[in-house]
């Protein structure tokens, strides 16, 4: 069996209250209020800033100019592919990114990037990009259910575009890409380190959970954590 496969099987349950999440069927329908999306969004965008900080160390542990390329490019991934999108519903919901980046982090926001990054600094390089996997992989399998189930009124979905990016070719691609990457990376550990890689698995998807749990949370008009 494949790691990944492994690491898929120890959280299916988890991630298939993703697909359940109120704040995802609503995505997928189009009902979703604007406003929890806006804060939404402004929060999955200070989370993307830290997380491409992740990779950053990725990039100093990394042994080989091909590695640092894999986390260069994931770093672009991160906040210039990924953010396009936030970044156009962000200035349409009248929060261009100067606006953004003054608000406050949620205390969500911040026990899921503290998470990823007290690892970047003392883990090594399995334990730092395990930590990342359950982010673009979830997101992916978010995007797909997402497009599947709801492809008959996607086309005046007002998250047609978010839709879209998680479930593209090219999220795919990359994706498939980092999968071998783990797979590769993971290839002759021991037991004692599977289980401890599949526990930040685990925390990281847990911490997932939280930040779809924060997004649906009650909010008020004009409730943007300003600073
Ligand atoms: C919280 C969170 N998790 C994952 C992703 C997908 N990169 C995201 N944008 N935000």
């Amino acid at each position: 069996m494949k790691f990944t496969d492994y690491l898929f099987e120890e959280v299916k349950n988890i991630w298939q209250e993703y697909l359940e999440h109120p704040f995802i069927k609503e995505l997928g329908e189009g009902t979703l209020p604007k406003e929890k999306f806006k804060n939404y969004l402004v929060q999955d965008y200070l989370y993307l800033k830290e997380f491409g900080k992740v990779f950053a160390m990725c990039l100093i542990k990394s042994k080989t100019i091909e590695e640092m390329n894999f986390f260069s490019r994931a770093i672009s991934a991160s906040i210039e592919y990924e953010t396009a999108v936030h970044v156009s519903y962000m200035n349409k919901l009248g929060v261009p990114p100067k606006i953004a980046e003054t608000c406050k982090y949620e205390i969500t926001t911040d026990n899921y990037t503290s998470y990823m990054q007290a690892i970047a600094l003392k883990g090594n390089l399995r334990e730092i990009v395990i930590s990342t996997m359950p982010c673009n992989w979830s997101y992916n399998y978010i995007g797909h259910y997402l497009l599947d189930n709801y492809k008959e009124t996607l086309e005046g979905n007002y998250y047609k575009e978010w839709i879209d990016m998680y479930s593209e070719g090219k999220f795919d691609e990359n994706l498939r890409e980092w999968l071998d990457y783990v797979n590769y990376l993971c290839r002759d550990i021991s037991n004692e380190e599977r289980e401890n890689l599949k526990e930040i698995f685990i925390k990281s998807s847990l911490h997932e959970l939280e930040f779809w749990n924060m997004a649906y949370k009650e909010t008020k008009e004009g409730d943007l954590c300003l600073v």
